[in-house]
Formats: structure tokens, sequence, C-alpha cells
């Protein structure tokens, strides 16, 4: 166990608030948050002037060690969770496939994700689970895995990678009355997967091979579409859903459509789609190209990326993840001659915080009390984890981020902490950086050190019926029983 930790003369910013206090942890929970705390002798003292007390972040959308088409991700659960909190993230949620469409059940695929996870985390973590085809017995497994004792509150859909994760709209819908039921949240993945393969093959049939062909397979309608259908599912389902990786205005322009008809749509982008765009996919450099390549590909569109985080500041967008799901330059190279084989995915997760600073706050268009909302607080209050974590308080869990607003860093792949050969952000100067994280109570990196140890984060069980997500649920439900009108024969 570590010593007490008192954090001195910084600002604590929560969503709500930011005020000047000192912050006692103990045994891995703040017991104080006030304006002068006397430190003992045996306390660790953290001196935070001109420094911001925040919540570490959550990072909602990570893909640790997946494996895919023959293929695993780099960032395993130990370098992933190192690079979170090299760069203030405390906590990630990460997608767990069973192979369902070959009869695994959801527990077995559960399994399988916490004993790779469990042993090698450095932050704690949670885990969403992909449906991939609607089978016999998933209703009943969705029951079981929602249960506290596995800890799953949301679903992930893919409307994309047919053939291998896609799952058609009778299956989508039906898995989504499910979720309704057991008032657990779906998370899609908005593409229209059978008109990018038929669009795939007529691109390589007419002799474009390289990235660019990914990104003109997905014309930024087809993500739209998708976001739109998902929508429309949901709402018929009576379902809150989650969009995953927001990258076009279009799909934006979707989920505040459906939220003023009253429907309960949260929007995610990711730090790749709030600081790039896809021009990088017609790079002449075959493999620079590649690295960009992920799905729905970066706006070809140079300004979306602001108004992406414009749309975070208004509330029409709600929290920002990374989609962290990284395959090296070997990797990509597999699509060599055929775009359609590179695999899809970039990194971020380490990154974050700093990108969103840095587009976010130091741009001038968000404060840092919405940048907490956006990196912690609303990810904790949707998954029904929050206060214990997104919020700085007495009774919160210890995860805390000493972040110096006015430090700059420049990420590269020379100095990352991602297993990893390259890095999408290579260049980018940001202002924000988290100078010291401390997870749980115990200090995990500063100095520009980590201090990890495999194994030292935990499973945080996120249970169904957040009631961010699920309060007026039973209200909608009632207005959508079905009407009959009685007659006489
Ligand atoms: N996004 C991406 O390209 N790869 C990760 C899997 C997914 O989330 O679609
Ligand atoms: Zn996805
Ligand atoms: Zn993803």
């Amino acid at each position: 166990m570590s010593p007490p930790l008192v954090i001195k003369n910084g600002t604590v910013v929560n969503e709500d608030g930011m005020f000047k206090a000192d912050v006692l942890v103990k045994n891995g929970i703040i017991v104080e948050v006030s304006p002068k705390i006397i430190a003992l002798p045996e306390m660790e003292i953290i001196d935070a002037t001109d420094r911001l007390v925040i919540p570490g972040g959550i990072d909602p959308h990570t893909h640790m060690q997946m494996p895919y088409a023959g293929e695993v991700t780099k960032d395993d659960f130990l370098r992933g969770t190192q690079a979170a909190v090299a760069g203030g993230t405390t906590m990630i949620i990460d997608f767990c496939c069973p192979d369902h469409r070959n009869g695994e059940s959801l527990m077995a695929g559960y399994a399988r994700w916490r004993s790779w996870a469990d042993p090698k985390v450095c932050c704690d973590y949670g885990l969403s689970v992909a449906i991939t085809q609607w089978r016999p017995e998933t209703a009943d497994q969705m029951a079981v895995i929602t249960s506290p004792e596995f800890g799953v509150n949301s679903f992930k859909f893919y409307m994309a990678y047919e053939g291998t994760l896609m799952v058609r709209d009778d299956e989508m819908y039906r898995a989504m009355q499910e979720c309704a039921k057991l008032r657990a949240l779906a998370r899609v993945h908005a593409e229209n997967g059978s008109v990018i393969k038929e669009r795939e093959i007529d691109l390589l049939a007419k002799g474009v091979t390289g990235p660019e062909g990914h990104t003109q397979s997905r014309p930024e309608e087809i993500e739209a579409e998708a976001t739109n259908r998902a929508c429309v599912l949901a709402a018929q389902a009576n379902c809150p859903v989650y969009i995953v990786h927001v990258m076009t205005k279009g799909a934006a322009a979707a989920i505040s459509h459906h939220r003023a008809q009253g429907s309960i749509v949260f929007g995610e982008p990711i730090a790749a789609g709030l600081a790039l765009d896809g021009s990088h996919y017609y790079n002449e450099d075959w493999l620079h190209a590649a690295r960009y390549v992920m799905s729905p590909p970066l706006s070809r569109d140079p300004t979306t990326p602001e108004l992406l985080m414009k749309l975070l500041a208004a509330g029409e967008l709600h929290l920002t993840g990374t989609d962290n799901c990284t395959y090296d330059g070997c990797q990509k190279s597999l699509g060599k001659g055929n775009f359609t084989k590179i695999p899809n995915g970039i990194n971020g997760v380490e990154d974050r915080m700093s990108v969103v600073w840095e587009k976010g706050v130091h741009s001038g268009i968000i404060d840092p009390m919405r940048y907490v909302s956006i990196t912690s607080a609303t990810a904790a209050k949707i998954f029904n984890i929050y206060p214990k974590k997104g919020r700085i308080a007495v009774g919160s869990d210890a995860d805390i981020v000493i972040f110096n607003p006015n430090a700059t860093r420049t990420i590269s792949a020379e100095t990352h902490h991602h297993n990893l050969d390259f890095n999408i952000f290579e260049g980018i100067k940001c202002h924000g950086v988290a100078e010291i994280t401390i997870s749980r109570g115990r200090i995990v990196w500063a100095n520009g050190q980590l201090q990890t140890v495999p194994g030292s984060g935990k499973f945080v069980p996120l249970l169904a019926n957040s009631p961010f997500v699920f309060s007026s649920h039973e209200i909608r439900e009632k207005k959508k029983e079905p009407r009959i009108v009685e007659r006489l024969e």
C-alpha cells in the first residue's frame, strides 16, 4: 500500500467547477479536498503550484491485444495501459470481441479478455462486449453478462466489416431490444458495410490498390447514412445508443437530429478525428498513407476536426475516445497491392489528453471544466461509475492527473510508450502535459518515467441501468406501448 499522499497548492478542476484546494489521498481514495491540508511526516507531498489537479482520463474506446484476421494489435494490456498513464489516462474501456459467429459464448470471450488483461493492466479497465451475430442463445448470454458478477453494461455492434464482425439490421434491432430490456447501452460502429464491400471491389477492378482506395471506398455519406440508421433502429427498440468514433460532419448532424427528436444518443469523436484529416491517404509514401487507415476514415474535409470540437463544446457530441488499435508497419504492409487487406487502426490512448487540450482548450473552444467532462466525467456517468471515477471529490478513487497547461511537448514515436514504430500525431506540438499520473493513489507516471506494476490495475465492473442513460426509460417505454382500439364487432 502506498503512503498517504497530499497534493498541495493546485487548482482542482471538475466538470462543474474549478477552485484552489489541497487534496489528501489515503488507501487509494480521496479523503479530503479543502483549502489547506497540513502535511504530516508520513505523507508524500506533491506540489501542484500553477498546475491543474484533474480526474484521470477515461478512454472509453480501446482495442488492446485484439486479434483480428490473423494479426494481433501491437499494444497489449501492458504496453497499452503504460501508454495510457504516460498520457494521463487512468482507465480504459476495452472492446471484448467473442468469436460468437463460431459459437463462442459471450462469457467465454469475456474470460479470454480478462485472462489477457488482468495480469498486465497498469491502470483500471472495464469491458464492452461485441455481438457479431444474433444466435438463439444470444439473449440469455446478454442477460448473464450484464449481471454484477460479470460487470458489463454495454454491447457493441459493427455495421461494417462484412463477413467478420458486421451484423445485419434485423440482428442489431433484435439485440437493441434486448439491450433496452437489460438497461444496457448499445454502442455502434456506423458505416454501411455492404456498400463499402461493393465499392472496394469496384475500386480494385479499376486499379486503385493503394491506401487512397480505403477512403474512396468509404465516402462520408456512408458513415452519415449508417449513423442515421443506427439511431432509427435504436429509437424503434427504445434503446439508448452510443455512436463510436464519429468522424464526419454528416454523422454528427445525424446524432443532433435524433437528439432533437428526443432520442437518447451519445456521440464519441476520437483524438485522431479531432486533430487530423484524410489528406494522409493520398501521401505518395505508401506506408505513411497506410498508417492512417482506420474505419471510418479520417474526414476528407479539413474543417471537420475543428467542427467536431465545437460540437463537443456545444454538447451536441459528448465524450472523447481514441479507438487505440495499433498495427505496426510490418502488419500494415500486409495490404501492399490491395488496400482492403491493410489492418485498420491507429494509436491515440497516450496522446488524447494532450491533443484534446491543444485543440480544445488551448485553441479557446472549450474551458477546462468542459475538458474534464469530455475526457472523463461523461464517460464515468454513461458507464455508471460516477462519481467513483471522473471526479476529484471525497470518496472518489484517487485517479488523478497533475496537469501543466503551460508545458508543451512534441508528440513523437521516438518518445512515446506504445509498442509501435510510428505515431499518427508525429510532430504535433501540444500545450498541456500530464506531469504526474496517479492510479488508485499510486504514482504511476512522474518526471517522464513510468512507475507501473503489471497487474496493479483493477477490473471495474460496470453495472447496468446507469441513471445518466436510463432514468427516463420506463416513461419512454410506456409512451411506446402499442395501442389497441376496442371495437364492437
Ligand atoms: N476503427 C478501426 O479502424 N479499427 C478498430 C476496430 C473498429 O473500432 O472499427
Ligand atoms: Zn469501429
Ligand atoms: Zn474501435
